[in-house]
């Protein structure tokens, strides 16, 4: 079943184009990986898919619907982590799970539970009074990582989330991704760090320039790159050097 579909994207900040054609598709349970040089339009292509940028042209469906044609169902169905933690100053990180549980009509039960899994899982527990200003920069981006696993969506986007955390917060976000993904959610993530991409994702989507050069598991991005064994960083270099002999 396809949860995301985007179908000949062009979009962008002006009426220049950032993303041009862009289509691919995320299936239930997928964890899908997308990557590129500084610059290439992963961001661009998130901000598109929630709805912050509106295509230019072309089409993008989650569950079938497009933002258009139902927002309320678009908007409820994905929860975003973007690159650089967005918070609310005045609220403890208990008030902003409760306020995220609120916004998606989770009730109170459900919030404990699911809560208190995080909180253990991110090494939270005892920081649940504090406001973010006494957050370091790795647990400010564990707020968010919580509010959006705390939502239970069908679709996690999730924005460059390795570069702010340790090595444990690393493991416990693969983890909980993993676990998301066998109960049947998605999961779109942005990422430099191509060997844990390699690893953990089932496909992933090659950007160029605003293009998909390539996109697939890792043997499919071989054959279409004519590299039998090379590896994603092996993938991206010869990517770059295309955009060199231009
Ligand atoms: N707010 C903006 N207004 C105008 N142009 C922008 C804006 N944000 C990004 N761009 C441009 O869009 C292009 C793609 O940027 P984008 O942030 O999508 O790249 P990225 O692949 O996410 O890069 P990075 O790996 O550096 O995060 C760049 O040329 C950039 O200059």
């Amino acid at each position: 079943m396809t949860v995301l579909q985007l179908k000949d994207v062009t979009g962008g900040y002006t009426r220049k184009p950032v993303i041009k054609d862009l289509s691919f598709a995320i299936e239930k349970g997928e964890l899908v990986g997308l990557i590129g040089l500084n610059g290439a339009g992963k961001s661009t292509t998130i901000k598109h898919i929630i709805g912050t940028l509106l295509p230019q042209n072309g089409e993008i469906r989650l569950n079938g619907v497009t933002l258009k044609e139902n927002m309320d169902q678009y908007r409820s169905s994905f929860s975003y982590i973007p690159e650089t933690p967005v918070l609310y100053e005045e609220l403890t990180l208990k008030e902003h799970l409760e306020l995220t549980a609120m916004a998606y009509g989770i009730d109170e039960k459900t919030l404990k539970e699911r809560s208190e899994i995080l909180l253990k899982e991110f090494r939270m527990e005892k920081r649940l009074n504090w406001f973010p200003s006494h957050f370091s920069k790795g647990m400010r981006q564990k707020v968010m990582i919580m509010c959006a696993f705390l939502v239970n969506p069908s679709l996690y986007i999730i924005d460059e989330p390795f570069v702010g955390l340790d090595p444990l917060g690393i493991q416990s976000l693969l983890d909980q991704m993993d676990e998301k993904k066998h109960q049947g959610a998605s999961v779109l993530m942005s990422t430099h760090i191509l060997s844990t991409a390699e690893k953990h994702c089932d496909r992933i989507i090659l950007l160029h320039e605003g293009r998909v050069r390539a996109q697939g598991t890792m043997a499919d991005l071989r054959k279409a790159f004519n590299m039998p064994n090379a590896t994603l960083d092996d993938l991206y270099i010869a990517m770059t050097k295309e955009q060199d002999n231009e």
